[in-house]
């Protein structure tokens, strides 16, 4: 059974608009009129136990609505979800064991109480058995070192310690599916990825599914091996990062130290025949871009070949970069969801 099934899933928003100017106004007093919002527009998945899966997109995508349909806090308009076998909206109760939620944005901790009472308290919510528990805090505790922390009411912490904290209390009762949005928002960049190492952990070791949404593509470099690209409320890609970053990116570049200084008349004529483009970096480094259907290798070979080389260096290919290019362009299958 796969973790998450999704099928033409659509949810739709019936909003209400005013109308402009002291006249609007009144007519709106007497006849409210709605407009009808798509945020997700008939989109399909299915995710695995065991992966981490990207969801991405620009503001209003779409993200958060389906995050909160596949935890049963919103009721689909149309189409059909299963997780782990549940209908989130419909099961609630006994799906609320199954699944472990944290949005960053959002605190599922009491404010004003120390955070271990907290977990005591989210223990009985979930009906967790004693020495399960203790087990499974202790074990959450060491690996994100809240040793001291635990007796600080909430409002006392940092966002980085606070989100340590929420991610234990989601994961209190051992659910086998993780829901994440923005889950390293703010947070500076050691918390990060203690945070990414710990989610690592948590799903090599217990084998946790995890759906995350994020702006951060660092947490998608550092975590996932799929990713679900979404715009305007529909799946643009869904698919590997590798396949994502080999089909989107357009070439790659090479930093060639010489050991003497260079022209771009002569850094040129190294690479002659071969459409690549060079720019000078400084009096003795040159960059070369390759077009993403030529071999690396055969730009490497003649430059090394004809020049004295001191270094190189490849320049991996920028997650950030190709999916900021591909929100502003689009993808050329838009709305028809392609499959890496
Ligand atoms: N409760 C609501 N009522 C009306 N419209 C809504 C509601 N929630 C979301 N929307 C609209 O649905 C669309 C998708 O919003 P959603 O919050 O799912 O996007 P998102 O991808 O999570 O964006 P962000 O990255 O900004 O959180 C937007 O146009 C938004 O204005």
């Amino acid at each position: 059974m796969p973790a998450i099934e999704v099928t033409r899933l659509r949810k739709q928003f019936n909003v209400q608009r005013n109308r402009e100017g002291l006249k609007g106004a009144l007519l709106d007093l007497f006849k409210r009129e709605h407009t009808l919002v798509t945020a997700v527009k008939d989109i399909s998945f299915s995710i695995p136990q065991g992966e981490i899966c990207g969801y991405i997109g620009e503001n209003g995508a779409g993200k958060s609505t389906t995050i909160k349909m596949l935890t049963g806090i919103l009721v689909p308009t149309s189409g059909d979800i299963r997780v782990n076998g549940f209908v989130p909206h419909r099961d609630r109760e006994r799906f609320a064991r199954e699944i472990g939620v944290v949005f960053g944005q959002r605190s599922q901790l009491w404010w004003d109480i120390g955070v271990i009472e907290s977990f005591r308290l989210l223990r009985k919510v979930y009906r967790v058995d004693e020495a399960d528990f203790k087990r499974r805090l202790d074990e959450l505790i060491e690996t994100l070192d809240l040793g001291e922390l635990l007796n600080r009411p909430v409002r006392k912490l940092s966002l980085g310690q606070r989100m340590r904290c929420e991610l234990v209390a989601a994961l209190l009762h051992q659910p086998s599916i993780l829901f994440l949005d923005e889950p390293t928002i703010g947070l500076d960049i050691i918390v990060k990825t203690q945070i990414r190492e710990f989610l690592r952990k948590i799903n090599r070791e217990h084998g946790t599914t995890i759906l995350l949404t994020t702006h951060d593509l660092q947490d998608i470099d550092a975590l996932c091996s799929r990713v679900i690209m979404l715009d305007d409320g529909h799946i643009i890609y869904d698919g590997g990062l590798d396949e994502l970053k080999d089909r989107w990116s357009k070439g790659r570049e090479i930093v060639f130290q010489f050991t003497d200084a260079v022209s771009l008349e002569r850094v040129r004529s190294l690479t002659e025949g071969l459409d690549v483009r060079w720019t000078i970096e400084n009096e003795m480094a040159a960059k070369v871009w390759i077009p993403r259907e030529m071999n690396v290798s055969d730009v490497l070979s003649k430059v090394v070949s004809r020049a004295e080389i001191s270094d190189i260096k490849i320049l991996e290919t920028n997650t950030d970069e190709i999916v900021r290019e591909i929100y502003r362009t689009g993808s050329p299958e838009a709305g028809e969801g392609i499959r890496g």
